[in-house]
């Protein structure tokens, strides 16, 4: 893309001659510099007035203003009384301070706002700290912790330029950044702890992805994160929200050493209003990100020196050994499984968007099956790419941003993706020209897992708030490298819920080098890395809201056809595209059905803009044994993961459970 940076194709300078316009242009050499003597013969440097600053630090302080009060005055109709703008830093402070207090140490650490750089800054609103007793003081407690409470993504750039090292803006105005020696999440360190509540509450044993821990150990590590952030001379702090469903919404702090983590959470979590954020209070959620730090290894549990450790008493998690991002978000999806089931509300690991006659669209799929990618469709609005709610009033985007996969992006197939790169987007661990900043998105060699993440805004035509009706159409993506599942099946309910509770994907490894077998994962409910409870408590309540609102469910492959993967190719993303197209538009549910052997599954004979040979997977591979082979192969597993669950009970309906285990691959 390196060129003259015609973003939009509508103009273009012929040649690169007629750059300095006006002057001449400068075929050899360097154009005449000519002084910009107006007709009138007045120079124009004499007519602006002179600087109004006598000094050099006084023109400086001339350049920035505070930011305008937002909420005046409180109470204009009713008796309280006025907080002064004082009073509030005040608060602030005092509940970040209590966030961060050590729970040995009794009290929080001396917290200031804003930057430590700025040494003119006295520390104003110190928070009030009182250690009376000689022998109690600790090292922490007679310094500073300054806070960057909140800040905007322009200064969170400046934070990032001066003080993390791997951090630049890339042409587009993007921040890229690095996220370390971890480029993707750590599950085998994701440690939940065991009480009481949670012993009977969660999904514990094979399967799940909840890895014990007692709450003492959680207690060491917490500590271990929450002395090394008071260490440091500044920590940022981000107090925002979860969940667009104003019902339903959720307060989370995020306590962070480094600005990308702050930047990313301004822009994956929702920003709150100058107002909202004065009212915060106390958040339900506190995240302690001390990535940069490792867990120590003689600690029990710790199996490594990654540890990602979520207690839902407490409402926190801790992070250490790890500053790859996405951590703290899936983080906090995990907290949205738990909570959002106890108020009878489905929590999806999906996309979502809308058509403009008001039909929804979820998109279910494990990672780089093309929630996304799909999601993010010009010719609809936008919800969210991967985290929502679904309560009796419909849908809701968890989230305030996007992370999107970054590899071979293009402007031609994924515009609207392309275009949200710009100032204010964290693009994680890409490679870029060192000179130009130009972004080479083919480029892996720090990570085949490069992402942008971005507000949803960003993507134009983003519904905001962020929330829809009741979804009429439920996608399930698999990325099938095996090449045998149908680009698209129409699915019944029982269907639908069998490969939910499946939630198969297969991927090719991560490294090029020597793939022969393409590697089936299944993952329940398309997101067993996220879920709290048992799959069936999730399936059940899907079965119930899909039958309750007459919603269509869909297979969709975003995989291999003509083949596995190393023979066959990828399904082209404009097909992808076009079978998606007729989903939504309701054509894909009047179309003539056949059904395949093995899996049946109903798929159509033709949709418009596909070739229809492609849509029963049989027609594209020459070697029609080695079709069949693949076929009973990947049946086989998906038989062998469904196992462990042909034991529950799916809802109060015996019915449909029966139908579910009928409804997988019969051969
Ligand atoms: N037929 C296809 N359908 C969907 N995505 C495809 C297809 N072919 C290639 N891709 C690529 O696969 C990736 C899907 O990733 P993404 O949408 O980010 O996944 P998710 O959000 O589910 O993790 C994107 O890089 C996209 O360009
Ligand atoms: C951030 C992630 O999500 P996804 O790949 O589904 O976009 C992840 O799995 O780490
Ligand atoms: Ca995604
Ligand atoms: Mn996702």
């Amino acid at each position: 893309m390196a060129g003259n940076g015609n973003v939009n194709g509508e103009f273009s300078f012929g040649t690169t001659t007629t750059r300095i316009a006006g002057t001449g242009t400068a075929r050899n050499g360097l154009a005449k510099i000519q002084t910009n003597k107006k007709t009138n013969g007045i120079c124009h440097d004499d007519s602006t007035p002179p600087v109004k600053a006598q000094t050099i630090d006084e023109l400086h302080s001339l350049q920035k203003k505070k930011s305008a009060p937002t909420t005046p005055i409180k109470g204009t109709q009713g008796s309280f009384a006025t907080i002064s703008e004082e009073e509030l830093h005040k608060q602030q402070l005092q509940s970040i301070s209590a966030s961060l207090a050590s729970l040995t140490r009794e009290t929080g650490p001396n917290l200031v706002k804003g930057d430590p750089a700025r040494k003119s800054e006295t520390p104003k609103h110190v928070s009030h700290h009182h250690f009376t007793p000689a022998f109690n003081v600790s090292d922490s407690a007679l310094k500073f912790t300054h806070v960057l409470y909140n800040l905007s993504p322009a200064e969170l750039y400046e934070q990032a330029i001066k003080y993390e090292k791997g951090s630049f803006i890339t042409a587009t105005g993007a921040l890229a950044t690095l996220s370390g020696a971890k480029t993707g999440r750590a599950p085998r360190d994701k440690r939940v702890v065991r009480d009481e509540t949670t012993e009977d509450e969660l999904w514990w044993g094979k399967g799940s992805p909840n890895i014990e821990m007692d709450e003492h150990t959680f207690l060491v590590n917490r500590e271990r994160a929450v002395d090394y952030l008071n260490s440091l001379d500044k920590v940022f702090v981000n107090d925002q929200f979860l969940n667009w469903d104003p019902e339903n919404t959720i307060k989370v702090r995020i306590v962070s050493a480094r600005a990308y983590h702050s930047l990313f959470m301004h822009n994956m979590c929702i920003r709150p209003t100058p107002e909202e954020l004065e009212n915060f209070g106390t958040p339900d959620f506190t995240i302690y990100n001390a990535g940069q730090f490792p867990c120590n290894r003689y600690t029990h549990y710790m199996t490594s020196s990654t540890s990602i450790d979520l207690n839902l008493a407490r409402r926190e998690m801790v992070i250490l050994g790890t500053q790859y991002a996405g951590e703290m978000k899936k983080g906090l999806f995990s907290v949205m499984h738990y909570l959002m089931p106890k108020r009878q509300i489905l929590s999806l690991h999906s996309g979502c968007n809308i058509g403009k006659d008001g039909d929804v669209a979820l998109f279910f799929g494990l990672s780089g099956t093309g929630k996304t990618t799909l999601s993010t469709d010009h010719n609809r609005y936008l919800i969210g790419d991967d985290e929502h709610c679904w309560s009796d009033n419909g849908v809701s985007n968890i989230e305030g941003g996007c992370y999107a996969k970054c590899v071979d992006l293009s402007r031609e197939k994924e515009p609207d993706i392309w275009n949200a790169i710009k100032f204010g987007t964290v693009l994680e661990n890409v490679v870029f020209d060192e000179h130009t900043r130009e972004v080479d998105y083919t480029d892996k060699s720090v990570t085949e897992n490069t992402r942008a993440s971005y507000p949803i805004e960003y993507i134009p035509n983003a519904k905001i708030p962020c929330v829809g009706p009741h979804p009429k159409n439920v996608i399930l993506l698999a990325c099938d490298a095996f090449g045998v599942l149908p680009p698209v099946s129409k699915l019944n309910l029982a269907q639908t819920m069998y490969h939910f509770i499946s939630g198969y994907t297969a991927l090719v490894a991560g490294t090029e080098e020597g793939v022969k077998e393409p590697q089936a994962t299944f993952s329940a409910c398309f997101g067993a890395a996220f879920i709290m409870l048992h799959p069936t408590k999730y399936a059940a309540m899907l079965a119930e809201k899909m039958q309750k609102h007459g919603a269509t469910g869909w297979l969709v492959n975003t995989g291999w056809s003509g083949g596995r993967y190393g023979s066959g190719s990828r399904i082209k993303l404009p097909y992808t595209r076009k079978i998606i197209d007729a989903i939504h538009s309701g054509s894909l549910l009047k179309a003539n059905f056949k059904k395949t052997s093995v899996f049946g599954l109903e798929i159509p004979t033709e949709i418009e803009g596909v070739p229809s040979e492609i849509l029963d997977p049989v027609n594209t591979w020459s070697d029609k044994k080695a079709y069949n082979d693949t076929l009973l192969k990947l049946a086989g597993l998906f038989k062998k993961n469904f196992e462990t669950f042909t034991s529950y009970k799916i809802g109060k309906d015996n019915k449909l459970t029966e139908e579910i285990l009928a409804a997988g691959p019969n051969f």
